[in-house]
């Protein structure tokens, strides 16, 4: 939908309509083609303006219609359209203007943007290149290495730095529309063959070739597999090379590949789990729509190790005051240099003053007794959590929320040690805090949707995309990890090379292998847990052999090699070596295969041959079904959390959706049927007997993922 109104007698006023974001809808579409076309008729109209309602003037393509059978005229000859009016037309750009809502500004003859409106063509984050002459526009109008800068990584730019791209001709803090208004007035009769775009020579600079090389490098490095960003560089290539038309051509066979792509799906699928994540709601039926949160103006971190510095940092960054609570004096004093440190580093970078004043540093949990929210981060120990929570409660105001960081212990637990359970939640972040997006909150059974509202709200304000969790061991992330790493290490026992499961992982888009990642995070965090589960040390009373414990298969490479000093990169040696202490380049370790060949020989295991399918199903397969497992127990609400988690937290790649969306790539029948393979090979591995809830899927005909919900719903009410 569009509306038309002539404004200042000779300008035509072109609105588009279409909430939330002004998105280019075949209706959307269909209005700007006859409003162009009835401005162009009235010969009192010498000029038009294209404007957005609401302060937005376009989010782009309607990424819903991407699915179905696309109506309604296409966007390139609409755009083209434009580009060759009779009259001037100018985009008056407020909000944003992204995706093919910059296209259609880059058909316009004129582009004002507001100075707080952002820019940018993100189609590349869908899976997608700019595909209605965006490639082929952008680098004529603002040169080659620019083009390639924000069509490769999609990011948004605001409205100064695009004025300095020349990407608009003017910004404003005034009212946009009027100020376009005018400007469409003035240029009404002016020659409008130098400002069409597409009619301008591409330029490029002496070295594009070299250039071009060196970016399509460079994007094959960091794309991880994903095919769009290589696609992008050929469509900017093709209008650094090639007349418009061929260039024009070129990009459409480019997309023509993207666009059907299950890349794209993928990704598609992910921007809308993205935002279905805020919507959450707990198995007790309280929602995010009907729970209001508690405003948060200051907030306590106590214990400042490596997560607790980050959560500092995050919050401080964000505008918090944040009393920081270390009791030791030596680990106060260098956590003080650490976080100050950090928080300079992040200012420079984003040219802003140092929120160093937001933070009080204290060795004394008293002075946390008037904040609104603690965060406690001490060292992974329920026993000494618990201490922590009972003095929490002792010293803080009784309406203050209370969470804990801990990566998987039972939050019910914690909250049983305060005098208002209800305000207890977790508040998982990841290493480091300050850096990455996801944040799991976790609800307890006595957690108040209040306290649930309040978690997230805070995570969303601190720059975190937070999924609301069931509480269970390791929560949805590090349960559905355990399976994973349990099948890496029986793959070592079974013949495989650490490098090798790693170099299977990585081709399939994960930033690092399994052991690489082991490596960087150390051994002795797991060793640790194992320990204090009585796992990590065999019962020998007990009689089972060392590969079976608690009734199951068990691997102790990893606690051997913790044994030995090997806890990584901070020891230098773990399941590779490393120049040094500290050093992050992994090298193979000859010590470590001899040491596999000599286990296995001690255990009797003879080597077989793993190949890259076995690894793949292996890994992925036993962890999505801990998946489907989270999903029939009500942990995680619907498999876009799972999906959220895994891409935010455990670099899962983007382009293959998340585990939950792979598997149904894949084919649930498909995935059923390894794991049945699997598990009649290792009887004694459960994470490889395939749940009631996959069953379920694959007996109900295998529905598409939007529609697991309502099956997960009638297998949660028959149990
Ligand atoms: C061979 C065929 C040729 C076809 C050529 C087609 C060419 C296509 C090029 C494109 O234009 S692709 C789309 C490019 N645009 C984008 O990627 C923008 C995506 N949107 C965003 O980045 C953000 O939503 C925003 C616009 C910056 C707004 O962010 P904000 O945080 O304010 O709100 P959200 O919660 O993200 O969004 C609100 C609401 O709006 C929905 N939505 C946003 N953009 C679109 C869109 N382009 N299409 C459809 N729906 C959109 C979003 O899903 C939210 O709704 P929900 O119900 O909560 O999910």
């Amino acid at each position: 939908m569009a509306q038309y109104t002539r404004v200042s007698g000779s300008v035509g006023l072109i609105t588009l309509q279409s909430p939330p974001v002004n998105a280019l809808s075949a209706a959307v579409r269909q209005g700007i083609v006859d409003l162009m076309q009835r401005a162009l008729s009235e010969p009192e109209v010498k000029s038009v303006v294209i404007c957005g309602q609401n302060g937005i003037f376009c989010g782009g393509a309607d990424i819903k219609e991407f699915g179905g059978q696309m109506s309604g005229p296409p966007l390139i000859p609409m755009i083209h359209a434009i580009e060759a009016a009779s009259k001037p037309v100018v985009a008056a750009i407020e909000g944003i203007a992204l995706g093919g809502g910059l296209e259609l500004a880059l058909g316009c003859h004129y582009r004002i943007a507001h100075s707080k409106a952002r820019v940018g063509l993100p189609e590349v984050t869908l899976g997608l290149l700019p595909g209605a002459g965006g490639s082929q526009r952008l680098p004529r109008l603002i040169g080659v290495p620019a083009a390639l800068d924000l069509i490769t990584t999609g990011r948004h730019v605001t409205a100064a730095e695009a004025l300095k791209f020349g990407l608009v001709d003017q910004i404003t803090d005034h009212n946009t529309v009027n100020v376009a208004v005018k400007f469409a007035q003035r240029v009404a009769d002016q020659p409008l063959d130098a400002r069409r775009i597409s009619t301008h020579p591409c330029l490029c600079p002496s070295d594009v070739a070299v250039l071009f090389e060196e970016v399509m490098q460079r994007v094959r490095r960091t794309a991880r597999g994903a095919i769009a960003p290589i696609a992008c560089v050929q469509a900017v290539r093709a209008a650094a090379t090639l007349p418009y038309n061929q260039g024009m051509e070129r990009e459409r066979e480019l997309m023509a590949t993207l666009f059907t792509s299950g890349q794209a799906r993928a990704l598609q699928y992910f921007f809308f789990a993205q935002r279905a994540v805020g919507r959450w709601s707990m198995p007790s039926g309280a929602r995010w729509d009907t729970s209001k949160p508690r405003p948060v103006h200051k907030a306590a971190v106590i214990g400042l190790g490596t997560m607790g510095r980050g959560i500092t940092v995050a919050l401080a960054q964000a505008g918090f005051s944040v009393v920081a609570v270390e009791t030791q004096e030596k680990q106060l004093m260098e956590a003080k240099q650490a976080i100050s440190g950090m928080l300079e580093r992040g200012a420079k970078r984003r040219g802003v003053a140092p929120a160093l004043d937001k933070i009080n540093y204290g060795r004394n949990i008293q002075s946390v007794a008037d904040v609104d929210l603690v965060i406690e981060a001490v060292f992974e120990d329920m026993a000494l959590k618990k201490k922590v929570f009972q003095q929490l409660s002792a010293v803080c105001k009784p309406s203050t929320f209370l969470c804990s960081n801990t990566s998987g212990l039972d939050i019910d637990q914690l909250a049983c040690q305060t005098r208002n359970p209800e305000l207890v939640v977790g508040m998982h972040f990841f290493a480091p805090a300050h850096v990455m997006k996801l944040l799991e909150v976790v609800y307890g059974p006595k957690s108040s949707p209040l306290a649930v509202a309040t978690a997230m709200q805070l995570g969303k304000k601190i720059g975190k995309v937070s999924v609301a969790v069931g509480n269970c061991r390791g929560f949805v992330g590090n349960r559905m990890l355990k399976p994973y790493l349990e099948q890496a290490l029986f793959l070592l026992e079974e013949g495989a090379t650490p490098e090798f499961v790693d170099q299977v992982l990585e081709e399939f888009g994960f930033a690092m292998g399994v052991f690489r990642m082991s490596d960087l995070s150390g051994l002795d965090v797991g060793w640790k847990v194992r320990l204090a589960d009585g796992l990590a040390m065999p019962d020998p009373t007990m009689g089972q052999p060392t590969r079976l414990r608690q009734g199951r298969r068990y691997s102790p490479l990893g606690d051997l090699l913790c044994e030995q000093g090997r806890f990584g990169q901070k020891t230098g040696r773990g399941w590779y070596q490393y120049d040094k202490p500290g050093s992050q380049v992994a090298k193979p370790d000859p010590w470590l295969h001899s040491f596999l060949d000599e286990y296995r020989a001690r255990h009797a295991l003879v080597a077989h041959r793993i190949d890259h399918q076995e690894v793949l199903e292996r890994c992925l397969y036993s962890m999505i079904n801990e998946g489907f497992r989270i999903l029939e127990d009500g942990i995680a609400a619907g498999p876009e959390d799972i999906d959220v988690i895994y891409v935010f937290g455990y670099s899962w790649p983007r382009h293959r959706g998340g585990p939950m969306f792979y598997a149904a790539t894949v084919g649930l029948n498909k995935v059923l049927e390894r794991l049945e393979h699997y598990y009649q090979a290792h009887p004694d591995v459960p994470s490889l007997q395939p749940c009631h809830l996959l069953r379920k899927l694959v007996a109900s005909g295998s529905p598409p993922i939007q529609k697991w919900r309502e099956v997960i719903k009638k297998v949660r009410s028959q149990l």
